[in-house]
């Protein structure tokens, strides 16, 4: 059963007010509805409210068990205070058992809030003089443990059931008459001094410590055990430093509503704070008795509606302290996909990126075949294909070509690269070709980075470094690596073995033909002819992106001896393009040697333009032949490969939003990890149990150690982002922070808390080994 951060309580509600002035007593009718959008967390508020309000009963002054529990509460935890409150009657109850007859103890919510609304509804305790803190007794433990419940922290349980009711507008119970002063600033920290005043604060084992304005020496670390005036709980003395309050006018420590004691946990108010309008606890004594901050963005005016809603529409707040929603066009998904897709990457989109970084880092065990260092590359991995149709196939270049993934130790980064076997270079300049591939960076083209000789192979070899495009599929392994039987004809010829064409989708084939005319076209425009338009020299690099490879090896190894000119290199690109279209439409390489056949199945399965095209590019060569007429050919579907690119990149987009936000958790939780529980910094244990490292403290119990009724762990993951976000958005929502004795609790702004953090971070940079 979880409990919810968001949803409010209306118990919690209206003891709120209550706490705000205690000449407010609701009644039932008065009691305004409180509107949740996440109503699957709605459930039990009113038990967590109780919870919270019973945790009086957990101290050593709780009735003991034969006292106050029934005997069928006897199986419920003994940490679990099961007290409930009536709604309608306001009866206290006590495990369905009404109190019995009064008790000469001291009534908490006197000490706590200054009044008790149940005096007159059954209230067993004394409603007397409301202790000072000189008053106080009860011992502090040194070891810091609490003598009352212990057990699992259930602040975060407690805190949950008031969720975002600690931003609750104020209650009037006469809307007619305007507020006083401390109940108007709903939100602001004033009205929930009581929460914190004096004896309760010290009733607790680990929690803040009240100090009065102008008191002139902090308690810091005392080393005995002092006497405070605790109810009946020790109180660890390690915290006594912790966060201090200091009423605003300083003076008086009375715990009075209506008095603005602003909490303070730290001495130093010059301590830098990374954001000048964040107010963290300083900025708390800023903050005017309408909740605003100034220079801030005030909580007053959030109504429950929008603080309730996921995504809230209120704009007076920082819209990214929520996860952003999906646009429309990416939003039409199942409802039940909806809010995985809007934490995360979609699933195939989280697999590619995966996918990629895999190939990136696999490595096959050591070929003791390939040299340790090549160059200034080192780390060599084979790449292979999975469906050459001949393993170290002399094809295409006329030379055995295998190619590696390795590192380059200039700059560190991977490359592929190609070693042309057995080749001896006649001339250094036959390199100087590169230069003109250098210059071509283009989407469809696999950059060529250099070229260079080796003998590391024992052989004579060069080797051309390209770039490196992880897990990407030449087009034969994509699309023709089940190799088609072919037939020999009773005259000889030879076909393909009759079947249906099992070409590739004519969209996809378009966008292929798009992006590969293209690349002709960059290279052709740079004076230079691609000349390896062959299955297994263009690669997928992507969903359908294709680019060129092994450019310039041709124009090195055929320095010497150029077989023809520009221009009929370039023509024979178009060629070679058209039988590619061919191989790729049947489905077989095979398919060109039966033109004839391979064109009428083409016909059938493919528009007529497809059919156009080939038959463009396989006509004679001649001067007026370009691949400038492909893409004027291509026209309007060209328009569908540009909206497919464009929609591509709006779905990418809104997967960045969603990881960006992710990013944002995660430097939060990168700064609350080097802040909690940190053993020792400036020779001081307490370091990360104190001041505002405490709070941080109650912060991690409350985002990520929530319990539920029954003290099972709450791992609910829309708490823990809401939670982080809004800190990392410092907004100025407040939260109950509970002590894990549940002894006592802190009411602070997410922007509070990521002051804290700030703060606390900063310290730990400057001592850094970085910053010295
Ligand atoms: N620049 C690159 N980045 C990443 N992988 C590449 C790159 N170039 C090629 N590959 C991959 O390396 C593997 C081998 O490519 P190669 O060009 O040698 O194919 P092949 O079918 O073996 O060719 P051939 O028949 O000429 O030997 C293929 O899986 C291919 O996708």
């Amino acid at each position: 059963m979880a409990r919810e951060p968001t949803s409010v309580s209306p118990l919690f509600e209206q003891r709120m007010r209550i706490n705000s002035s205690r000449t407010v007593s609701p009644t039932p009718n008065t009691r305004p509805t409180t509107p949740t959008t996440n109503n699957h967390n709605n459930h039990n508020t009113a038990s967590k409210s109780a919870l919270l309000e019973s945790s009086q009963a957990t101290g050593s002054d709780r009735p003991s068990s034969t006292e106050a529990q029934p005997s069928s509460a006897s199986a419920l935890p003994a940490n679990s205070a099961v007290l409930t409150l009536n709604p309608n009657s306001m009866a206290m109850v006590v495990n369905g058992v009404s109190k019995p007859a009064k008790n000469e103890k001291l009534c908490r919510n006197v000490l706590i809030y200054g009044s008790c609304r149940f005096e007159d509804k059954g209230c067993i305790y004394s409603h007397g003089n409301v202790p000072g803190p000189s008053s106080s007794k009860g011992s502090q433990s040194p070891t810091g443990t609490s003598s009352s419940s212990g057990g699992r922290p259930r602040g975060p349980l407690a805190a949950a059931a008031f969720g975002t009711s600690a931003t609750a507008q104020p209650f009037n119970p006469n809307p007619s008459r305007p507020l006083p002063v401390s109940m108007s600033s709903a939100g602001s920290l004033n009205n929930v001094s009581p929460m914190t005043s004096p004896s309760r604060m010290s009733a607790s084992v680990s929690a803040p410590v009240f100090r009065p304005a102008g008191n002139a020496a902090p308690s810091t670390a005392p080393s005995t055990p002092s006497k405070m005036n605790a109810v009946g709980s020790s109180i660890s003395t390690e915290h006594l430093k912790a966060a201090t309050f200091v009423p605003r006018a300083g003076g008086s420590m009375t715990p009075n509503a209506t008095q603005s004691s602003i909490y303070q946990p730290t001495e130093d108010d010059s301590t830098p704070t990374t954001r000048a309008d964040v107010g963290g606890y300083v900025s708390g004594a800023m903050m005017n008795m309408n909740g605003a901050v100034p220079g801030g963005t005030s909580s007053q005016g959030m109504n429950m509606e929008q603080k309730d809603n996921f995504y809230p529409t209120d704009t007076r707040v920082l819209d990214h302290h929520l996860y952003s929603t999906p646009l429309p066009h990416t939003a039409n998904l199942p409802a039940s996909h909806l809010p995985l897709h809007n934490f995360f990457l979609p699933a195939d989109l989280l697999a590619f990126i995966h996918g990629r970084a895999e190939a990136k880092l696999a490595s096959r065990s050591a070929d003791g075949s390939l040299p340790s260092e090549l160059h200034v590359y080192h780390s060599l991995h084979t790449l292979m294909a999975e469906a050459t149709p001949q393993e170290r196939s002399m094809r295409v270049f006329g030379y055995i070509t295998d190619a590696y993934r390795a590192r380059c130790r200039l700059d560190g980064r991977l490359y592929c690269l190609r070693r042309v076997e057995g080749f001896k270079l006649g001339k250094e300049t036959a390199f100087s070709v590169l230069d003109k591939w250098r210059r071509i960076r283009h989407p469809n083209i696999v950059s060529v980075r250099e070229a260079f000789t080796t003998r590391l192979f024992n052989d004579s070899s060069v080797i051309f470094a390209y770039d490196y495009h992880p897990r990407s599929r030449t087009l034969y392994e994509a699309h023709l690596g089940n190799q088609i039987e072919m037939i020999t004809q009773a005259n000889g010829t030879i076909t393909p073995a009759p079947k249906a064409p099992t070409g590739i989708p004519e969209r996809v084939l378009w966008s292929y033909i798009a992006q590969i005319a293209n690349g002709l076209k960059a290279i052709h425009t740079a004076g230079l002819a691609c000349r390896t338009i062959e299955p297994t020299k263009i690669i997928l690099t992507g969903r359908n992106r294709i680019r060129l490879n092994c450019c310039s090896i041709f124009d090195v190894t055929t320095f010497d001896s150029p077989s023809a000119n520009l221009h009929y290199q370039q023509q024979d690109d178009l060629l070679n393009f058209g039988k590619l279209l061919v191989s790729l439409c049947c489905g077989t390489t095979g398919a060109v040697h039966a033109l004839a056949a391979s064109l009428e199945a083409i016909q059938t399965a493919y528009s007529p333009d497809v059919k156009l095209v080939i038959l463009y590019l396989l006509g004679k060569p001649g001067p007026g032949k370009s691949i400038d007429d492909i893409l004027v050919m291509l026209g309007p579907r060209l328009l569908n490969e540009f909206d497919a690119m464009q929609n591509y990149a709006d779905s990418l987009e809104s997967g960045l939003e969603a990881e960006v936000e992710n990013g944002r958790v995660a430097r939060m939780l990168i700064k609350l990890g080097f802040i909690n529980e940190r053993p020792e910094f400036q020779q001081d244990p307490r370091w990360s149990e104190t001041g505002d490292r405490y709070v941080l403290k109650l912060f991690r119990d409350y985002v990520f150690h929530s319990v539920d009724e029954v003290g099972n762990p709450v791992l609910d993951l829309t708490h823990v982002l809401l939670a982080l976000n809004k800190t990392d958005a410092s907004l100025d929502e407040k939260i109950m922070l509970v002590a894990r004795d549940e002894q006592s609790c802190l009411v602070v702004s997410y922007r509070e808390i990521r002051n804290s953090i700030e703060k606390a971070y900063m310290e730990l940079m400057q001592q850094s080994s970085g910053m010295r």
